[in-house]
């Protein structure tokens, strides 16, 4: 297998908080491998994490400890790595007076492989001025800007920090379905990350799900798609059968439960649940996501 395009290891970041005088620890000991190419999902609960990676993996941050590697190399002030690295967030800052379309001629200055043409497409697509100031753009304008400049970038690594929050559901649905079509043609590496689980299960290649700082899932989605199940029915049977298994979540109401366990589960158990009469059904991508981080409480 190839050198991963990201590799990080035991990486650790906290912030002060001023207000409590506390540190707040954002990343307690993330390691794991973007390998090239593909959609990798970077998925979890708000305050889970992503942002701060994402600035870590982008050079916008410094970890406290750990290392950290993209195409080889330290991102850190490292033109050589950044030009081949485009960094979407949703709370992307202009220049003050700079209209749509100087954004678009700063993007294909700093980005080689800018593609000027599907950039001008996309604009069509999502209706955007390129006259206007940014500043006076709707938040969703300046969310498709966003997407504009990460898809026309085709850049080898690009990397979306929830950059769709305010386009409505059509818009993001375009987003989706040009981030597909473009990456067929054009095979990159993605990362996207999102809350929006359900949206973008069919799209992603890979999941890493962080989770208080830490991964918790670094898996193939379609293996986290058959990962999971419920196994629901009398709670002495769902307990019997579940007590072998990593329990993900645990419901019961009266003498009935439902149990989500961390599968998959062989044949002869399955045949076993039912055979004791309980009934085994798949979990969603989301689903399973969930289950994975509600575990950890939050804490104040
Ligand atoms: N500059 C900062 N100063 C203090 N705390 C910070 C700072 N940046 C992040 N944090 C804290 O670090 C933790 C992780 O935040 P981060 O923004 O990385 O999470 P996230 O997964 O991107 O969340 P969301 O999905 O809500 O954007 C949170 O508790 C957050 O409050």
């Amino acid at each position: 297998m190839s050198a991963p395009v990201v590799s990080v290891r035991n990486l650790r970041k906290s912030f002060r908080d001023v207000g409590s005088r506390r540190n707040i620890d954002a990343l307690v000991d993330v390691s794991f491998d973007v390998h090239e190419h593909g959609i990798h999902g970077l998925l979890g609960r708000n305050g889970a994490g992503k942002t701060t990676l994402l600035q870590i993996l982008t050079g916008q941050q410094w970890a406290d400890d750990g290392e950290v590697s993209v195409f080889g190399g330290s991102p850190f002030e490292n033109a050589t790595v950044l030009r081949d690295v485009c960094f979407v967030k949703e709370s992307q800052r202009y220049p003050d007076d700079f209209r749509v379309s100087q954004v678009l001629d700063a993007a294909a200055a700093i980005l080689p492989r800018w593609d000027e043409a599907l950039a001008r497409d996309l604009m069509a697509d999502f209706d955007l001025p390129r006259r206007r100031k940014v500043k006076k753009l709707s938040r969703g304008m300046t969310s498709a800007l966003g997407v504009v400049v990460g898809l026309a970038s085709r850049a080898p690594l690009t990397l979306f920090d929830e950059p769709y929050l305010g386009l409505d559901a059509v818009s993001r649905q375009l987003f989706y379905d040009r981030l597909l079509a473009d990456y067929a043609e054009h095979p990159r590496t993605v990362v996207l990350s999102t809350h929006l689980i359900d949206e973008v299960a069919d799209l992603v290649d890979r999941v890493v799900v962080v989770d208080g700082g830490r991964v918790v899932v670094d898996d193939d989605a379609e293996q986290l798609r058959g990962r999971a199940v419920t196994v629901s029915g009398n709670a002495d049977g769902v307990a019997d059968f579940t007590t072998e298994h990593t329990v993900l979540q645990h419901e019961s109401m009266g003498s009935m439960a439902r149990t989500t366990i961390d599968g998959p589960l062989s044949p002869e158990s399955l045949a076993a649940a039912r055979a004791a009469g309980l009934h085994v059904d798949s979990v969603s991508l989301q689903q399973f996501v969930v289950a994975s981080t509600t575990r950890r409480k939050v804490s104040s």
